[in-house]
């Protein structure tokens, strides 16, 4: 159910602006990386070139190759709506779809995948999804109450319930903690470490705690200058980047010397 995602000199383009600039990278499956840099560094860029999401916006286009175990996500057959069905995607703000119940919040990727079920079957999947999101228990006796009605936290958490619903590879996670309270966060965390015995997780993050706490890789990002492109400067373990950078603008970075 999880795939390894190698990159390879990858450019991402708004237009004629270069925003990220000669990215290679390696993402094992069932691992959690997580990307840090500055703001405007090219990190959420980076993230929705990994499934392509970024086409969303007119005139946004790759250069390079972003493989999802052997196949290149921007291959000339491939289809960006399979795309995204293999590679999930959890945004900064919850947004579950206000006036759908709980449950049809879950199902919502899955039918918009066309994805034909029995009612048990559904059921099931429902199930299935809220519990690996660890928000069964605190919903199960209504699912069918408007999802609107949750917490941010849990709403957050819903979310996560609606990308595992597909059966995804991969989850992207865009500073999926930031608009969530203390607690909220460390229960996204805890979920994050769970979530990797299945799926391969990589997570946009502005919190250097977090990016300790959850990830096993770390990838730093940094720009030159203003409207220059971001770029990779340093990847590695998580434990190695944040002990002992072999950057300068690592140690600068993490050290909170700018950003
Ligand atoms: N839709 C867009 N159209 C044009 N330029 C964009 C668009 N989105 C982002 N950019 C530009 O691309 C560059 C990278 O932005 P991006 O949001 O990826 O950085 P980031 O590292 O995720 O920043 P932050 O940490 O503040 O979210 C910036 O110069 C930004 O202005």
């Amino acid at each position: 159910m999880s795939k390894r995602i190698y990159v390879e000199d990858l450019n991402v383009y708004y237009g004629k602006f270069k925003a990220v600039e000669d990215v290679s990278l390696k993402v094992e499956a069932r691992t959690v990386t997580a990307f840090i840099g500055p703001s405007g560094c090219g990190k959420s860029t980076f993230l929705r070139t990994l499934n392509r999401m970024h086409e969303v916006i007119p005139g946004a286009y790759v250069e390079g190759a972003v493989m999802l175990d052997d196949e290149n996500l921007y291959g000339p057959k491939i289809d960006p709506v399979q795309v995204r069905r293999q590679v999930g995607m959890v945004f900064q703000r919850p947004n579950p779809f206000p006036t759908m119940s709980i449950k049809e919040n879950v199902l919502a990727g899955v039918r918009l995948n066309g994805g034909r079920m029995s009612g048990k079957a559904m059921d099931e999947l429902v199930e299935h999804s809220l519990k690996q999101a660890n928000l069964w228990n605190e919903v199960k006796d209504r699912l069918n109450s408007p999802g609107s009605g949750l917490s941010g936290g849990q709403q957050q958490r819903l979310c996560i319930a609606r990308a595992i619903a597909v059966q995804p590879q991969v989850i992207l996670m865009d500073e999926p903690c930031s608009a969530l309270d203390p607690i909220s966060t460390l229960a996204i965390e805890d979920l994050i470490g769970e979530l990797k015995e299945n799926y391969t997780v990589v997570i946009v993050t502005h919190n250097m705690q977090q990016a300790s706490r959850v990830s096993d890789q770390t990838a730093f990002f940094n720009l030159a200058a203003q409207g220059k492109p971001g770029r990779l400067i340093e990847v590695g373990p998580t434990e190695r980047i944040f002990s002992t950078p072999q950057q300068q603008a690592t140690e600068d970075y993490i050290t909170g010397k700018f950003g």
